[in-house]
């Protein structure tokens, strides 16, 4: 089995006049859930679009799933979930889903168990544009779990949704991670830190820590990962 599903070397990526990602590099373990975590605008997502090979002006190494990111052998092996809701506001649930199965030539018994899987199975027959944020954005991932992705990469999936869905989203990520799918995950809700298996922290388009949340904690000599996050900051700081 492979060991690392992403592999990222000194990637630097220009965004209009800017420089936004300074030279990051980490490796991604087959069948473990990421968190990428940082403020807005620190690079969250420009990370994602590299690995998704979406992103123009990327210079560097990044192997995802063996290949450079962006070859076209990898569509169907990841699934994506972008900040914006992915699916037809006009079409139901079971519509949306049952479209891109049969877009992506998914088996039809899929699509039950992928709204299944985000629990909206009481929703199916509802449009997705009476859903609320959360119920669509968990529309999107049922979408992206469609023909069981190798790499899930999932731009903050869990923004606006109650504590009770949040736990549930995170007990489904690692129930795809035991059953073998890479998931990256990104937030900047820091409490979600410790549902990782591992941390990825970002600042300004660099990386501060990859870590486990555990090593994160104990190098720094806190329980609470936004503290250990400041601590990191003020050591880089002192170190310029
Ligand atoms: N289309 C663009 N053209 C130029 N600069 C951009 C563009 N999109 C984003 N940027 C800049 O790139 C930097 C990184 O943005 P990015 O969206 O990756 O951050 P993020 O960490 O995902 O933020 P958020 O958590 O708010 O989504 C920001 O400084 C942003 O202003």
């Amino acid at each position: 089995m492979m060991k690392n599903a992403v592999s990222c070397h000194d990637l630097v990526v220009v965004r209009g006049a800017r420089e936004v990602l300074h030279g990051i590099g980490f490796d991604l373990r087959a069948g473990s859930v990421t968190g990428l975590l940082g403020p807005s605008g620190c690079g969250k997502t420009t990370l994602i679009r590299a690995i998704v090979g979406l992103q123009d002006r990327v210079t560097g190494d990044i192997s995802v799933l063996g290949l450079p990111a962006g070859a076209a052998e990898l569509r169907g092996r990841i699934g994506y979930v972008t900040q914006e809701p992915s699916v037809y506001g006009d079409l139901t649930v079971l519509e949306n889903v049952r479209f891109f199965a049969a877009v992506l030539g998914v088996a039809a018994a899929e699509v039950d168990r992928v709204i299944a899987a985000v629990d909206l199975t009481g929703h199916a027959d509802a449009r997705v544009d009476s859903l609320s944020g959360g119920q669509r954005s968990r529309a999107s991932l049922a979408v992206a779990l469609l023909g069981s992705p190798e790499l899930l990469v999932l731009d903050e999936p869990t923004v606006g949704l109650d504590p009770v869905l949040r736990r549930d989203l995170w007990a489904l990520f690692h129930e795809l991670a035991d059953a073998g799918s890479t998931l990256l995950v990104s937030s900047h809700v820091m409490d979600e830190a410790s549902r990782c298996d591992r941390l990825l922290l970002m600042r300004d388009g660099e990386l501060l820590a990859d870590e486990t949340p555990e090593a994160l904690l104990d190098s720094v000599g806190t329980t609470d990962i936004e503290q250990a996050f400041l601590t990191l900051i003020e050591r880089k700081a002192g170190a310029r």
